[in-house]
């Protein structure tokens, strides 16, 4: 296990006693630090992946190292180091802030430390509702609350199962803050998401996990910069009824009823900036007398990527 890993799953498969195969060899390494999203389609395998990694749910075959500890072997250590942030609060309706946070840490066996309590409420802005029952609280405070519950043990790896399900844009924007303070406070992220839009904007790394199976890990930088296209876009001065036969030789295609030409490159070439190609379409347009009057680049997103990537594995 390298120094800056802090789980390590190996040959990881799990059949349910259906018979339905939900993992299939998932090897992954976790860095010390980092914020990983587990991305998939529904019924994919995210949230059986992580109930296995935290002991929730036993393998069929493979195993899971926390900090070098087997969480079947060393079930404690290992689950000591973990926090996991369910999709909701199950009870406890009735006791307050402080209360539910409080046995939190006591279910994990750690002596009371009320400074870590204060730290941890001040730290997700449940300070002022401590004395709230939870069924008080609004939706997003009660998603603080299971925060605030999975970091009382003092955990070093966090994992967040869809954490913004449901919840609306301005929510979603306070969790991500949220996540990105815990990293910088040495938390390790995981977390499983429906929203491409989360992972291209919290993930450092980015897993894609289809049908049980883990088909991609990749620096999220890396798969963009890999795997995404660039599109140039020029709006025509005059509009055209069809590509001009000299143009043939580009990867062109007419827009906006003849009014725009698309040029499409891979985002690998030269580093991402095609410029001899664009210097090349440029000149071919100049000798078949096309003018423009625009012209605009962009970047496939995270999101086109992904269906892409579904699509082409499936
Ligand atoms: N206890 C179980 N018994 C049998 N099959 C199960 C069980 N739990 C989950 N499954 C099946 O395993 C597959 C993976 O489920 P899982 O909940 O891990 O997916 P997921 O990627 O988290 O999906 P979602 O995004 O919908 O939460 C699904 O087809 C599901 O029906």
């Amino acid at each position: 296990m390298s120094e800056d890993s802090v789980i390590r799953v190996e040959g990881l498969s799990k059949t349910y006693d259906s018979g339905f195969q939900a993992l299939r060899d998932v090897n992954l390494e976790i860095r010390r630090g980092e914020i990983f999203a587990l991305l998939g389609p529904n019924g994919a395998g995210k949230t059986t992946l992580i109930s296995v990694i935290c002991g929730l749910v036993n393998a069929s075959a493979g195993r899971v190292l926390v900090a070098g500890h087997d969480n079947v072997h060393d079930y404690r250590r290992a689950r000591e180091l973990i926090g996991l942030v369910p999709q909701e609060l199950t009870s406890e309706a009735f006791s307050t802030v402080w209360d539910t946070v409080s046995f939190s840490r006591g279910l994990f066996g750690r002596p009371r430390d009320p400074a870590h309590i204060e730290r941890v409420l001040k730290s997700l802005s449940l300070w002022d509702k401590r004395r709230n029952r939870l069924i008080t609280l609004s939706g997003g405070m009660k998603r603080r609350v299971l925060i605030a519950k999975a970091l009382a043990h003092e955990p070093q790896v966090l994992f967040l199962d869809e954490p913004t399900a449901g919840v609306d844009v301005e929510l979603r924007r306070d969790m991500w803050e949220v996540v990105r303070g815990l990293r910088e406070r040495g938390v390790t992220i995981i977390l499983t998401t429906h929203y491409i839009e989360e992972a291209e904007e919290m993930a450092d790394r980015i897993g894609v996990i289809r049908a049980g199976e883990l088909v991609l890990v990749e620096g999220k930088r890396e798969l963009m910069r890999q795997l995404g296209r660039k599109e140039l876009t020029l709006q025509l001065r005059e509009p055209l009824d069809r590509l001009p036969s000299g143009l043939n030789g580009h990867r062109l295609s007419l827009a906006e009823d003849g009014h725009a030409l698309i040029y499409t490159y891979d985002g690998r070439r030269d580093g991402g900036d095609d410029q001899a190609g664009i210097a090349e379409l440029l000149a071919d347009l100049d000798a078949a007398g096309i003018r423009f009057k625009d012209l605009h680049t962009r970047q496939s997103s995270l999101e086109e990527i992904f269906v892409r990537l579904v699509r082409e594995e499936a």
